[in-house]
């Protein structure tokens, strides 16, 4: 067992409200206590190609918390706290994760969450921040792993069929993948093509298709049979009652990211204005979001760590551009290094004509320590898509 660890109050993040946190019992009321689905459902909608071609320069960012929360309500999560700047609103959910940006919003759930049956709301919602054609949107990604305990998901998360099945009543055009072994670690990937509608539906702004130059890489990491001694760090230390350990969550949780060395992923030594907000939960578990100010952008990242040993899973996922001393490699290495996961599958998705970047892609085919299984290389409208699986080796 750990030791008791300190718990620094000043660091809970300033934009999270001060009184305790409604967190959801019910989406794991229902499953054993060694049984909690961690890998994600993933949807990115983006509205328009980028914040400039958003309504006000402003676009999603002018919908309120409380609306946000209404539709989260639908998807069975509740909002931990907040972390803003000008360019995105990273909420920290009590199932994972979402980001809102002017032009675009990630969301990603895990649990029973159900995070489709939100997606209506999420489209009148994004109408009221004026994207006049938001029940097309500009381009659409929903994506997610195999699950580990497929028969206790929700309507439509019942199979990938199902969920096909609700995205295509609500986008024209949308193309549906399995990526991987049918018998071995895959993925599911459903997407839109680019420019089906115009962003703000004033002829003047339509954007049609990528434009030169467009940016975007997304890097996932899915993780796991996690090392158990690592994973352990991912507990509440020794000496918390439950009720202290909910109202110290976030405080918790930023010592746990100082410990295990979360928060040096993109080290303030070279991100100065980067931010991270993340969350111990009772008795284990453990998210974090990072908001990363780049020279070009924005970025964020984000973990969620189920430590359970006979589920254990951890994800990783960021669109933090990289750098020659932030190649997608190095990244890989240093999450892996946390976890220690018996097997990982890692997506890259890159914008196509990033040439520059695309190099960070194929220095991911070795990873120290483990064996690489498989290489599979999509060329999409716009964008690349690597996905790879790895397994330690003995
Ligand atoms: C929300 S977190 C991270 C989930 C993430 N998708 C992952 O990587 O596994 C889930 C972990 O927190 C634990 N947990 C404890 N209380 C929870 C709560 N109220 N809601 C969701 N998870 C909770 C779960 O048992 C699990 O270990």
């Amino acid at each position: 067992m750990t030791a008791p660890i300190a718990v620094p109050q000043s660091s809970i993040s300033s934009s999270s409200p001060a009184t305790s946190y409604t967190i959801n019992h019910e989406n794991t009321a229902g499953l054993p206590e060694s049984a909690f689905e961690g890998p994600e459902k993933l949807l990115e909608v983006w509205f328009a190609p980028s914040p400039e071609d958003c309504p006000s320069g402003k676009g999603l960012k002018t919908v309120a918390r409380k609306d946000w929360e209404g539709m989260l309500d639908l998807v069975n999560c509740k909002v931990l706290s907040v972390i803003e700047n000008d360019e995105v609103d990273a909420y920290l959910l009590s199932e994972s994760s979402m980001f809102v940006f002017p032009h675009k919003l990630i969301l990603k759930t895990c649990g029973t969450t159900t995070l489709l049956i939100g997606l209506t709301r999420l489209l009148s919602l994004a109408a009221s921040a004026g994207f006049t054609s938001s029940q097309t949107p500009w381009r659409v990604f929903y994506s997610r792993k195999s699950f580990m305990f497929p028969d206790r998901q929700l309507p439509p998360h019942k199979s990938w069929h199902d969920e096909v099945e609700y995205l295509d009543k609500h986008f024209e055009g949308g193309s549906a993948y399995h990526v991987g072994r049918m018998n071995g670690d895959h993925w599911f990937l459903y997407m839109t093509s680019p420019g089906t509608s115009a962003a703000t539906g004033n002829t003047a702004t339509r954007t049609v298709g990528l434009k030169e130059g467009f940016e975007d890489e997304t890097l996932e990491i899915l993780m796991t049979d996690l090392c158990e001694r690592r994973a352990r760090q991912f507990y509440l230390p020794d000496g918390y009652s439950s009720t202290e350990s909910e109202s110290d969550g976030h405080a918790l949780g930023t010592t746990c990211s100082s410990q295990t060395k979360i928060d040096s992923i993109y080290p303030t030594s070279e991100y100065p204005d980067a931010r991270v907000d993340s969350y111990l939960f009772t008795p284990c578990g453990y998210s974090a979001n990072g908001v990363v100010p780049t020279p070009s952008s924005t970025g964020y990242w984000t973990i969620h760590v189920t430590p359970e040993p006979h589920c254990s899973y951890a994800s990783f996922e960021t669109n933090v551009p990289t750098s020659p001393t932030s190649t997608s490699l190095a990244t890989v290495e240093k999450v892996v290094e946390i976890f220690g996961p018996g097997k990982f599958t890692l997506t890259l998705f890159e914008a196509r004509g990033v040439e520059a970047e695309r190099k960070g892609s194929l220095g991911v085919d070795e990873v120290k320590g483990y064996k690489r299984r498989d290489r599979i290389v999509y060329e999409f409208e716009g964008y690349d898509l690597v996905f790879l699986t790895f397994e330690k080796e003995k």
